[in-house]
């Protein structure tokens, strides 16, 4: 896949697993201050996902790769994610609700963790890479300090 650089985590798990997926999709930020992005455009997103732990399950996963495609690429491909729930903000509304790379990276933290957490084995992510275009990708990791 194209555009693969990798920032580090550093952790003491004992499995790193790493998912690459892509998926197209249309937004635009609801926002005055957003210049032409507030017009309808789309991207193909391109995504890296981080996941650790130190149990495997039944198959010997730690978590399906598979899965995490569906999880997200199902859920967001081919649709203008303003449509969905998660970024729906109103013009000029609450920021946390524009799809915004900031904000499609931790969406899809928060999609994933809440899918590992119902995980026997216990895996979590560590961190979510979205790519907008081909200058510009956001890192996301969980804020651990709270
Ligand atoms: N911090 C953020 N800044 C911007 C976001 C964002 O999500 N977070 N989004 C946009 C636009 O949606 C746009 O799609 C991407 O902007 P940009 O990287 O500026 O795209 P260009 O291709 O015009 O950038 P070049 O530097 O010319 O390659 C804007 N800002
Ligand atoms: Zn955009």
């Amino acid at each position: 896949m194209l555009f693969q650089y990798y920032p580090q985590c550093f952790h003491n798990y004992c499995y790193e697993l790493n998912k690459d997926l892509n998926f197209s999709a249309a937004h635009f930020i609801p926002s005055s201050l957003a210049g032409k992005c507030v017009n309808t455009h789309g991207h193909t997103y391109i995504v890296n996902i981080t996941i650790a732990g130190n149990e495997l399950d039944r198959s010997g996963f730690l978590v399906d790769f598979k899965t995490i495609k569906e999880l997200v690429h199902g859920t967001y491909d081919h649709t203008l994610l303003n449509d969905q729930n998660e970024f729906n903000g109103e013009f000029d509304g609450d920021p946390d609700l524009f799809p915004t790379t900031e904000i499609v990276a931790k969406t899809i933290y928060e999609k994933l963790q809440a899918y590992l957490q119902s995980l026997a084995n216990n895996p979590t992510c560590l961190q979510v890479i979205v790519r907008e275009t081909p200058t510009s990708y956001v890192v996301y990791r969980p804020d651990t300090n709270r």
